[in-house]
Parts: structure tokens; C-alpha cells; sequence
């Protein structure tokens, strides 16, 4: 893998690719500064080598259209705390000003270009536009993990004009590196834990780490339709009719492959999708009508414990239960303290996805796990199995 590491970039300008597409409130402030954070050790290297920096990012689906509301001037105060510097700033990612800043920058100095997607030509890829945001640098690097999984002009088309200086930002590595280390070369016992709202959008998640796991958790949502297709009552609970043939397929191939599948054994049902409905705690297969499981019960968070502490790789994706409502929340948390205990005790542990992101986060388990993804998407896509257009577009 060819990273920023093996390169000086003293004199050089370097366009680097992140992606600053950051949570912001009502009042366009951001809220969540972590995909800043991660790739200001990128950032530090090229300086600190006495090369410079154009930074290109997308905030945003603007659509092609200029906004106010999508400008990245309303991140600029942000980005110039973390990174500690002051940074330039350029109202287009192309045209005469953008040349006109890009040449005038010196060693040492950040320049932030507008909102990629302001012009629609990033999203189709457009060969000339890659071109004129290429002529703009010296050295092309990605570290826009978040944004891999799109073939955009900016994050893959780009890299064509640079065949021997385009890189591997250090982010990007760290983030293909924790995937690898779980599909590849993980420490036995290695555990699987999904969840999530529906079996449907994690088939190829299941399909492509079965070779790789021993033990497989399904939990939240999906597991209703497991549960269903075994011949169990599920009441009212989240069902995918039409998946229970592959859900029982799933779980022969997983035999098969000698993996261990581990669905819930009780459930907290509630008489309504609401906070304050009448919740009761019932074996899973045995939901009354009318009823709905919203989290995992107890017993199935102890055997998800025993499960867990006695693995040494760890990947997580999906919450386990409506954790965006407290009397739900229970399930998820027990499930974030296993993985936490595990991890103290030496497993590698690895989180993706936005939901369960957004989990840890919010509940604080971030410290407390060994790697948390900075990807939504392209995580998911790369759990799948899928080589994204960003990362063939470095190592091509
Ligand atoms: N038993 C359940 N019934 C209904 N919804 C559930 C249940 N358990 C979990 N969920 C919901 O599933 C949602 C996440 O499902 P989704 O399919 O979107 O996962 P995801 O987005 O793939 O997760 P991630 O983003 O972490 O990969 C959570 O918001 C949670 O509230
Ligand atoms: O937040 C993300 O997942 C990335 O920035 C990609 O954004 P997109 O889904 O709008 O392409």
C-alpha cells in the first residue's frame, strides 16, 4: 500500500481528498469534529515535510447547486481548531481563483477549496473537471475513507493525472488495515456481531465473513426474521417476510463453515413503537400479538457476553436494539460494555457503520474499543467484500 509515508513533500503542493461531510445543527455549527480529527496526522506530515496543502472535501448532497447552506465557510472556524492553523479559504474548487491561491501557496499553509459538490461534475465523475482540481497540486492523496465507496471525480477519477505521486493518506490506511486485520488476519477466535433494522441490507455482509469469523451474533431487528423462519411467534415485531428462506440458508451455510450462530434467547417487547409503552420481558419465541421485541432481554445479553469475552477479534455493525429510545437502550449498552471488557483483556476490537458509530459515540465507548470507523457507507461496502472506486483508484 502506498501511503504519504513514502514520499517528501518538501516544495510539493499537495491535493489532498478528505472528508469533512461532518454533523452540523441548526445553526450549521458542527457537532461532531471527528473526521477532522482523523486526518490531521496527514495533514501534520506534508507540512511538517515543508510541502503544502489543498484540501477538497464534499459536504452534503447540494446537487450541483451553489448554497449557502452547504458551504464550507460554515466549517472553516472548525477545521482551523483542530488543525490549529489558520487556513485559506477559496469561494470555487476550480477556476481562476482557485489557480491563482493554489500557486501563490507556500510551505507550510492550508488551502480549503469549496464544496466539490457544488459542481455536478463531481458526482458523474467528469473527466475534466478531475483535471482541472488535478492541475491545481503536485501530489494527489486520499484520505477520504467516508467517501471510497463513491467513484467521483475527486476521489477516483483524479488519480489517473498523477501516476507515480498519488498516495494513501494515513487515515485511509489505518481504516483498510483495522478491516484487514478482522477479515484477514484476525486472532482467533474471531466474533461477528450484527444487528440492525433488516436482514436485507446485510446479505452480503453475512455471505462475505463467514469464511473469515468463528462466531456470528444476530441481534436488533434482523433477528425477528431468523426467529419467524425457526417457527418461533414474533408478534408485531420488524419482519421481512420474504427473507425467511434466506435467513435458514444463512444459517446452513454457516454450519457448514463451522461457524457458531448466536440469536437472542429473550426479548423486551413493548405494546406500541413508543418509549413509554407498556414494555414486559418474554422468551423470543414466544411474542403474544400485538406486541413488538425492541430489545435484547437478559439472558441473551449474558450469552452475547460469554461469546464475546471468550473471543480475541471482535467486529461490530448494527445496534442491537432501539438504542435512540432509553427504555430500549439497555440491550445495545450490555453489548457495548462486553466489547469493552474484552477489548481491556486484549481483543481487537472494530466498530463500522453509522448507527452503531453514533452509538459509541454517544454512550461514550469510543475510548473504549480498539478502532472506531470514520465510514458509513464504505464500510459496509467494504465488509461486503467490494474493492471501492477510492482505494483501486491508488493501487491501480
Ligand atoms: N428490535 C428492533 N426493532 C426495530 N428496530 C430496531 C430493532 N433493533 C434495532 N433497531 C434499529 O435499527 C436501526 C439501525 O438499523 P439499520 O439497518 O439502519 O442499521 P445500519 O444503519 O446498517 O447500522 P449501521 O449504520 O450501524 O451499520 C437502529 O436505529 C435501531 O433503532
Ligand atoms: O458520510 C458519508 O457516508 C460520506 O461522506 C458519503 O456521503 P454520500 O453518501 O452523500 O456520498
Amino acid at each position: 500500500m502506498k501511503t504519504i509515508n513514502d514520499f517528501n513533500f518538501k516544495d510539493k503542493k499537495a491535493l489532498v481528498r478528505v472528508d469533512f461531510n461532518v454533523p452540523q445543527d441548526a445553526t450549521l455549527k458542527v457537532t461532531d469534529n471527528t473526521r477532522i480529527q482523523a486526518v490531521k496526522p496527514t495533514i501534520e506530515k506534508i507540512l511538517n515535510d515543508g510541502g503544502s496543502v489543498i484540501l477538497m472535501t464534499h459536504l452534503g448532497r447540494p446537487k450541483g447547486k451553489v448554497s449557502e447552506e452547504f458551504s464550507l465557510k460554515n466549517i472553516l472556524p472548525e477545521i482551523e481548531k483542530v488543525l490549529q492553523k489558520s487556513v485559506k479559504f477559496c469561494s470555487d474548487c476550480i477556476g481562476e481563483d482557485a489557480k491563482r491561491m493554489s500557486a501563490e501557496l507556500q510551505p507550510g499553509e492550508i488551502l480549503l477549496l469549496e464544496n466539490l459538490r457544488f459542481h455536478s461534475e463531481e458526482e458523474s465523475g467528469d473527466v475534466a473537471f478531475a483535471k482541472q482540481l488535478a492541475d491545481l497540486g503536485d501530489a494527489y492523496v486520499n484520505d477520504a475513507f467516508g467517501t471510497a465507496h463513491r467513484a467521483h471525480a475527486s476521489t477516483a477519477v483524479i488519480a489517473q493525472y498523477f501516476p507515480s505521486t498519488k498516495f494513501f493518506g494515513l487515515l485511509m490506511a489505518k481504516e483498510l488495515e483495522a478491516i484487514d486485520k478482522v477479515l484477514k488476519s484476525g486472532e482467533k477466535p474471531i466474533t461477528a456481531i450484527l444487528g440492525g433494522s433488516k436482514v436485507s441490507s446485510k446479505i452480503t455482509i453475512i455471505e462475505n465473513i463467514l469464511p473469515a469469523i468463528d462466531n456470528l451474533i444476530i441481534g436488533g431487528g434482523m433477528a425477528f426474521t431468523f426467529i419467524r423462519a425457526l417457527g418461533g411467534d414474533i408478534g408485531n415485531s420488524l419482519v421481512e417476510v420474504d427473507k425467511q428462506t434466506l435467513a435458514l440458508e444463512i444459517l446452513e451455510k454457516a454450519k457448514a463453515q463451522n461457524v457458531a450462530v448466536y440469536l437472542p434467547v429473550d426479548v423486551i417487547i413493548a405494546d406500541d413503537f413508543n418509549n413509554d409503552a407498556e414494555r414486559k420481558e418474554v422468551d423470543i419465541y414466544e411474542i403474544p400479538d400485538g406486541w413488538m421485541g425492541l430489545d435484547a432481554g437478559v439472558r441473551s445479553r449474558t450469552l452475547f457476553h460469554d461469546v464475546i469475552m471468550n473471543s480475541r477479534t471482535i467486529l461490530w455493525n448494527g445496534p442491537i436494539g432501539v438504542f435512540e429510545m432509553s427504555h430500549f437502550a439497555a440491550g445495545t449498552v450490555a453489548l457495548g460494555d462486553s466489547i469493552a471488557k474484552s477489548t481491556k483483556l486484549g481483543a481487537f476490537s472494530l466498530v463500522g457503520g453509522g448507527d452503531s458509530v453514533a452509538f459509541v459515540k454517544q454512550f461514550g465507548y469510543d475510548d473504549k474499543v480498539s478502532y472506531v470507523s470514520t465510514g458509513g457507507g464504505a464500510m459496509l461496502e467494504s465488509l461486503e467484500g467490494m474493492e471501492l472506486p477510492g482505494v483501486k483508484a491508488i493501487n491501480s
